[in-house]
């Protein structure tokens, strides 16, 4: 084959049978003849000599080195300028930039972190140290032995005792195996080293078997190595150590996994054990923190477990921790929890040092409780509570209402009435329920429920006010006259049950009366004390007689509400709250204290949502609660009372509807005029009794005003008091003489109610309600199956004299009225009928 030159430049690159190789930038390097290439270096046609070939191969090499140098280089231009705008846009990228601020922050903390690993490093050592002593002198054996002898267990102390020995027999056969394996190896090694050495020192190694050379040779590349490598390996080793030291002494409170991932999907709903304990370790509470920082760890005695919509899990704390410790930093626990603090319940549990923890899922308290499960159908049977709201846990709570009486507090606007209208509602629905209200202000929350009322008021006027003292003083009464009608059953049952509340004659029918506003009615100018007075009588002891007294207020001060009706109701509810004071006012004393807080409740967030004590077994519950609106042209609260009303009618009894609207007025509440007389004393130890007639004249004018010397004279020896004289002559009226009156009879109205308690035998207690029962729509034990039972197809008492029974006048209905049935009449029924 011949090689043709092609004309042109001279980097043009020449083809030679199918080849292509690049011309010679000298254009010619084969002295002036044209450049040959060899294809596989086989002499082709016009192929002058070997050397040729040979200088044509060169020229090719070279020629395709340069091609491959140039093209190289133009590569790799392109490719570093594609490797440094790739660099640039990840610098500029906001994952680049937080990197670069990582970085920087971890740079500017690597002097504390080196210290931290330092002080690991140290305390690494120590805990070491403290292995070492532990298992030199069997520390963790003589501690069972010590805890057995504490505890007097002999049998306990005695096995770890004889562990000890085992171990220690066990453990001084194994050193002396090993100390005699030692000195057998070293004792071969070391005759083995001589024996080498010697004859290394007595034969030349080029006389030496080869074998034996080759054992040589392997000693010296062994000698040669560990020269070398020996400063790296212990390099290696040391840095080894300090590893396995700042390993040994890092910092061992377990830490919060899902702040540390907080993507996963189940953060929101996910607490466990070590982070409960992370999160109490970080309280700032002295001993936790001691306890934390020796190592210590928690005991569950209940691990965490899903509990409804949250987790529950109770801890015993160290010593020095109380549980109302904890609850003190409820809003630390919270946020180290990643929980609002409504969601977070720390609280006490049996004793003083377990705490009991409930932690909602993220965000499930926000939804409503959703609907009032009676609100389209079924009947209720206040025996068996009626249906309040959704627990913490998501269970629907059936309230008590027999056996009990309830306060409802919190500020304006959070949901007392429509708590209380909840309440009502299902008390309306169990046909055999007498209901009263009184609305101690201007406010329609109760005016759909008129028709099914026997008693009805609302109003700020002083009539409205004698209305609920003289209901109080109606319903008193009638507890007297239950008292009696129990009595005289036959085994005297201690209280009214839904059997007896069923038969018909007896009148004792449950009686459910609501005062909403209460605080109005007892800190009323005229009426307050004596309703106060009536209200405690009531509370103390009407719940064994199917009497129920609802409460509803914004103020449960002490001043607003009688201590002993706040230490006496069983069911206290508070919504959103002010301060502790409310708080334990509405749920009992200390409750604060044991992390039972209302105050946690966010104003109008919160709205509908209460913490109730004494609706269940439980210590507490955050309920939310239902809600049957009335409002801004909503209005679910008529058709259930249509409901209520039609069921009465089916069950064949008439109810007029226009009787229930023209409630009596009430008759004039007589003056407590011993009460009186000690308040216009006004801490005073005497005052004249001229001066005491001005003042009571100024404190109720429509009852004292012409009073005279006579009057007050009388008054005063209905309670066997005189007045006395005084320096100058002048009569006066002793502090002491009216504290004495009163404090007899403070003590004859105790005895009086021991008496009314023994005659009606022992109570069994408040009924709490239940949980987790969703009220089926027609309760299996509805009251009415119960009453079909009881033949007479009506429901309560059917009194032939309405005028006792002023609701009831002009009809028959269920329930009947409440009146006294003995013949007594009641104050407020002159005017009935
Ligand atoms: N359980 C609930 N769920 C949702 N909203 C509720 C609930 N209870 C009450 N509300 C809302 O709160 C408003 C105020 O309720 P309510 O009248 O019962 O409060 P209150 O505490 O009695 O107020 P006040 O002290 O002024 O009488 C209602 O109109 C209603 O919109």
């Amino acid at each position: 084959m011949t090689a043709r030159k092609e004309h042109g430049g001279p980097l043009e690159p020449k083809v030679y049978d199918g080849e292509f190789v690049e011309a010679d930038q000298s254009g010619d390097q084969s002295g002036g003849r044209p450049g040959l290439a060899v294809n596989g270096g086989v002499h082709g046609d016009g192929v002058e000599s070997p050397r040729a070939a040979v200088r044509a191969v060169v020229v090719a090499l070279r020629v395709l080195g340069r091609w491959a140098v140039n093209g190289a280089v133009g590569l790799t231009g392109r490719a570093t300028r594609r490797v440094v705008s790739a660099v640039r846009r990840v610098w500029r990228s906001p994952a680049g930039q937080q990197a670069r601020t990582v970085v920087a922050y971890r740079v500017r903390k690597a002097p504390a972190d080196l210290a931290r690993l330092a002080w690991f490093t140290l305390r690494g050592h120590g805990r070491w140290l403290g292995k070492a002593w532990t298992w030199f002198t069997y520390g963790d054996l003589r501690a069972d032995a010590r805890a057995a002898r504490i505890a007097g267990d002999r049998e306990a102390r005695r096995e770890a005792q004889e562990a000890i020995r085992a171990d220690a027999r066990a453990r001084w056969a194994r050193l002396g195996i090993v100390l005699h394996r030692s000195g057998i190896t070293a004792v071969v090694v070391l005759v083995l080293a001589v024996v080498l050495w010697l004859t290394a020192a007595v034969l030349d190694r080029s006389q030496m078997w080869p074998w034996l050379a080759g054992v040589y040779d392997t000693l010296d590349a062994l000698v040669a190595f560990v020269s070398v490598a020996g400063p790296w390996l212990l390099l290696a080793m040391l840095t080894g150590w300090l590893v396995a030291a700042a390993f040994e002494g890092r910092d061992r409170t377990p830490g919060v996994g899902w702040l540390v991932r907080p993507d996963r999907d189940d953060a929101g709903s996910w607490v466990d054990e070590r982070m409960i304990s992370r999160a109490l370790a970080h309280l700032g509470i002295t001993p936790l923190n001691k306890f934390f920082k020796d190592g210590g760890e928690l005991v569950y005695t209940v691990p965490a477990r899903k509990d409804g919509d949250g987790t529950a899990a109770q801890i015993r704390l160290p010593l020095g921790v109380t549980a109302d410790m904890v609850a003190g930093r409820r809003s630390q626990l919270a946020a180290n929890l990643g929980r609002a603090s409504l969601e977070t319940w720390p609280t006490k549990g049996e004793e003083d040092g377990v705490l009991d923890l409930w932690v909602a899922d993220k965000g499930v308290l926000r939804g409503s409780a959703g609907d009032w499960p009676l609100l389209h159908d079924g009947q209720s049977d206040v025996f068996e509570g009626v249906p309040f709201g959704l627990t913490q846990r998501g269970l629907v709570i059936n309230a008590p209402l027999i056996g009990v009486n309830w306060l409802v507090g919190g500020r304006p606007g959070q949901g007392k009435s429509s708590a209380l209208r909840t309440l009502m509602l299902g008390a309306a629905l169990d046909l055999t329920v007498e209901l009263w209200a009184f609305v101690m202000g201007e406010s329609p929350d109760f005016d759909p429920f008129q028709p099914r009322l026997a008693r009805y008021r609302m109003g700020a006027d002083d009539a409205v006010a004698e209305a609920a003292t003289q209901a109080l003083a109606d319903l008193l009464e009638e507890m007297e006259r239950r008292g009696r009608v129990l009595g005289e059953q036959p085994g005297r049952p201690p209280k009214v049950s839904r059997k007896l509340a069923d038969k018909p004659g007896l009148g004792l029918h449950p009686l459910v009366c609501a005062i909403d506003e209460c605080h109005e009615l007892f800190q009323h100018h005229r009426f307050g004390k004596k309703a106060a007075e009536l209200a405690v009588r009531l509370i103390r002891r009407g719940r064994k007689y199917g009497i129920v007294l609802l409460l509803a207020t914004q103020s449960p001060t002490k001043d607003s509400i009688p201590r002993e009706i706040t230490r006496n109701v069983s069911c206290g509810v508070a919504f959103s709250v002010a301060d502790q004071v409310a708080n334990d006012g509405l749920l009992g004393s200390g409750k604060y204290a044991a992390g039972i807080r209302a105050t946690e409740l966010r104003i109008n967030t919160d709205r509908g949502t209460c913490v109730a004590v004494g609706i269940t077994d439980e210590t507490f519950e955050l309920v939310r609660t239902f809600y049957v609106p009335f409002e801004d042209g909503t209005d679910d609260v008529s058709p259930v009372i249509a409901r209520a009303m039609a069921l009465i009618e089916d069950a064949g009894h008439s109810v007029a509807s226009s009787a229930r609207a023209a409630i009596e007025p009430a008759q004039p509440v007589a003056p407590d005029h011993l009460a009186d007389i000690a308040e216009v004393m006004q801490g005073e130890r005497r005052v004249r009794t001229q001066v005491v007639l001005t003042r009571l004249s100024t404190h109720n004018p429509d009852h004292y005003e012409g009073w005279t010397f006579r009057d007050l004279t009388a008054a005063l020896a209905d309670h066997g008091i005189t007045a006395r004289k005084a320096h100058g002559g002048v009569k006066a009226i002793y502090a002491e003489d009216v504290a004495a009156a009163l404090a007899r009879r403070a003590q004859h109205a105790h005895r009086d109610e021991a008496d009314g308690s023994d005659a009606a035998g022992d109570a069994d207690g408040d009924q709490p309600g239940t949980r987790g029962v969703l009220p089926a729509p027609s309760p299996d034990q509805s009251p009415w199956t119960d009453q079909q039972e009881h033949a007479t197809g009506t429901t309560g008492t059917h009194h032939p004299d309405n005028r006792r029974n002023p609701g009831n006048s002009g009809s028959s209905r269920g329930g009947g009225g409440s009146l006294p049935d003995d013949g007594t009449e009641m104050p407020g029924a002159a005017d009935d009928g």
